[in-house]
């Protein structure tokens, strides 16, 4: 059996078990539930919090996981992203005090705290600035407010909590993560590891693109391309109509309305967009 580790709270736990279900696993109906098994898949799931997943997958206890990749890279694990998941989008970024500081260089000598210890070492490293890290498990918001830190490193998403602290962001942004599917580095594909990542494919692609239809005059076919090739170019079918073409094309959900707009001013007429609810390409 495959074994997957899976978050088992956070911000990555309902979208990742959402992702599973869709590309037709199946996931936990209660939070108690810590191993599930997956017959009908040859499967097991395990759940676990999100920071020790790549602990697991490093160490080759389980095939594959779901984490952060702010997650994996502060792990340090010799563990490998295979695909990126599209959730539990972030930043990674400095905040502190109004006029504590512009750059990482001015943080020489002060005393950050994060959750993230081994990103923001590295981060320190990097750009030569010594400075005091300060490991908390999470609210690390609060510890300037509390006298603990200058500044923080921790993820952002909306900004919402950094403002309710009087924090503002400075520096440049130090990563960008999202949820994405792990695996140790240099081992040979586990047996099943093929399929679940083009399952999983297959769900980004429903989930990004749509289909759109059209009718459009045989000679304005390649005109009409031109706006929306497709992945794999358009299928183009003969209509009753002498002269016409009907054609299928796959387009990226955000675009389909500006899409339609160009296609329609190229001369496509009954233009329809059609949800995809699974595909494997
Ligand atoms: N508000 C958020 N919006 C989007 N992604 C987030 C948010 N908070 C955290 N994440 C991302 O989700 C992943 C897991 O973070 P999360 O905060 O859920 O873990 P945790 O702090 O260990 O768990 P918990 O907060 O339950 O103790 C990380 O990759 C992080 O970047
Ligand atoms: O930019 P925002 O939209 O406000 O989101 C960012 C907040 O979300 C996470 O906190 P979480 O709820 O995971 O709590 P934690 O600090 O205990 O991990 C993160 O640590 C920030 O505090
Ligand atoms: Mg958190």
């Amino acid at each position: 059996m495959l074994r997957v580790a899976i978050p088992n709270k956070g911000a990555l736990a309902e979208p990742a078990a959402q992702m599973l279900r869709e590309a037709g696993y199946r996931q936990r109906g209660s939070s108690r539930e810590l191993v599930l098994i997956d017959p009908d898949n040859q499967i097991e799931f395990y759940y676990l919090r999100p920071r020790d997943i790549a602990v697991y997958v490093g160490e080759g206890t389980l095939d594959l996981g779901i984490t952060g990749r702010d997650m994996l890279l502060d792990s340090g694990a010799p563990a490998d992203e295979v695909l990126e998941l599209g959730f539990s989008r972030s930043t990674f970024r400095l905040a502190a005090r109004p006029g504590t500081a512009k750059s990482v260089h001015d943080l020489e000598g002060l005393r950050i705290a994060t959750s993230y210890a081994g990103l923001i070492r590295t981060y320190l490293a990097e750009n030569g600035v010594t400075a005091h890290v300060t490991h908390l498990d999470g609210a690390v918001e609060t510890a300037i407010q509390l006298g603990v830190a200058d500044a923080i490193a921790d993820v952002v998403e909306t900004g919402a909590t950094l403002r309710q602290a009087g924090l503002e962001l400075f520096g440049d942004p130090i990563l960008r993560s999202e949820g994405v599917l792990i695996r140790r580095n240099g081992t040979a594909d586990p047996e099943g590891f093929n399929l679940m990542l083009r399952r999983l494919q297959g769900v980004l692609v429903a989930r990004d693109y749509v289909l759109m239809d059209y009718d459009i005059a045989a000679d304005r076919v390649d005109e009409a391309s031109r706006i929306a090739p497709g992945l794999e170019g358009p299928t183009v079918s003969p209509l009753h109509r002498s002269g016409w073409v009907a054609v299928r094309v796959m387009v990226p959900r955000a675009d389909a309305q500006r899409l339609m707009d160009e296609l329609w001013n190229a001369g496509a007429r009954a233009i329809l967009v059609t949800s995809i609810h699974a595909c494997r390409l």
